[in-house]
């Protein structure tokens, strides 16, 4: 069983992860991204897709188009734990800016 975070870390997800919000009713947080057009967006989630194997931890996400919808919980410890931490920040490093 993966140890869900703490009340510490919990209370420092708004400065560590200013563009990720906590999900309504599940113990998830989640980000939306908007690309130029639909090869931009996939070219991100090819790049989140090698990021999630590399840390064997994969996000529950969505796209339409030039959106992509990512929501990170750890199945392994029913709801949000460091793991989901790590990729996230992974995932915003990703792009510009
Ligand atoms: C067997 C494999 O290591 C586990 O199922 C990994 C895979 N990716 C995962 N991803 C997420 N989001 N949560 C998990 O608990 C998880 N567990």
């Amino acid at each position: 069983m993966i140890a869900k975070l703490d009340a510490a870390a919990r209370a420092a997800l708004p400065a560590e992860l200013p563009e990720w919000h906590l999900v309504e009713g599940r113990d998830a947080i989640a980000r939306s991204f908007r690309f130029a057009d639909f090869s931009a967006a996939w070219g991100f989630m090819s790049r989140v897709a090698l990021l999630a194997e590399r840390q064997d931890h994969h996000p529950e996400w969505s796209n339409v188009w030039n959106r992509v919808e990512i929501t990170l919980s750890t199945h392994d410890a029913g709801g949000l734990s460091a793991r989901d931490l790590r990729l996230a920040k992974s995932i915003d490093a990703l792009l510009p800016g």
